[in-house]
C-alpha cells in the first residue's frame, strides 16, 4: 500500500519524493535508477521519511528490523533504535562470520543471495523487513523466507520507493508492502 494513498496532503511524501534523484540509463541503458543518497543529504527529508516507519511501527509490537544490503542499511537502524527492536543484516553472500542460512533469488540477469546469521532471530519474533526500493520484489521475498524460515512471522515489508512493477499488488508472498512515494520520471 502506498503512504501516499492514506494521506495525500502529508507534505512530507512530496519533499521526500522531490529530494531523491533520477538517474537515467544507470547502471545500463534503459534503466532510470532512483538515487536515495541525495535524500540523505537533505536532513529533513531524511528524517521526515525515517519518521514516518517509526510511526507506522512503534505499536505494532515488532521486535526486528530486518535491514536488505546495502541501502536498507541506511534505513534501518534508525528505525529499529527508535521503536525498541533489533537490527538484524541481511547480508550479500559470504558477509557475515556466523553460521548463516541462504536464500537465492533471481534478478534481471543471473541470480544472487541474501544471507542472515540463524541466531540473530527467534521463533515468534514479529519483524518488518526494510529497504530502499521494490522492483520485482524478488530480493524482498527472499527475505521473508529467510525470516520465515527461523519461524518468524513477518508482519510488514517497508521501502521508500515502489516502482511499477509491482503492478499495484502491494503484496509479497502474502505479505503486505508498505511504500512512501513511486518514482517519478
Ligand atoms: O525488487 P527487486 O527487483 O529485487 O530489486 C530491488 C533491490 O535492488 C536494489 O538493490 P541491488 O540488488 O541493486 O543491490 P545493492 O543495494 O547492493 O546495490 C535495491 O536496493 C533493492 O534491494
Ligand atoms: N530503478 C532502480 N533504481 C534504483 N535501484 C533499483 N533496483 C532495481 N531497480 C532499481
Amino acid at each position: 500500500m502506498f503512504a501516499s494513498g492514506e494521506d495525500e496532503r502529508d507534505p512530507r511524501l512530496q519533499a521526500i519524493s522531490a529530494a531523491i534523484r533520477v538517474v537515467p540509463h544507470f547502471p545500463k541503458p534503459g534503466i532510470m535508477f532512483q538515487d536515495i543518497t541525495t535524500l540523505l543529504l537533505h536532513p529533513k527529508a531524511f528524517k521526515d521519511a525515517v519518521d514516518i516507519f517509526i510511526d507506522r511501527y512503534r505499536d505494532m509490537k515488532i521486535s526486528v528490523v530486518a535491514g536488505i544490503e546495502a541501502r536498507g542499511f541506511i534505513f534501518g537502524p534508525s528505525i529499529a533504535l527508535a521503536i525498541g527492536a533489533k537490527f538484524v543484516p541481511l547480508r550479500k553472500p559470504r558477509k557475515l562470520p556466523g553460521r548463516v542460512i541462504s536464500e537465492e533469488y533471481v534478478l534481471e540477469y543471473g541470480t544472487d543471495c541474501l544471507e542472515m546469521d540463524v541466531e540473530a532471530v527467534q521463533p515468534g519474533e514479529r519483524a518488518v523487513v526494510i529497504d530502499d526500493l521494490v522492483a520485482t520484489g524478488g530480493t524482498l521475498c527472499a527475505a521473508i523466507k529467510l525470516l520465515e524460515r527461523v519461524g518468524a512471522e513477518v508482519v510488514e515489508c517497508a521501502c521508500l520507493i515502489g516502482l511499477p512493477e509491482l503492478k499495484g499488488e502491494c503484496k509479497l508472498n502474502g505479505k503486505p508492502v508498505y511504500i512512501l512515494v513511486e518514482p517519478r520520471q
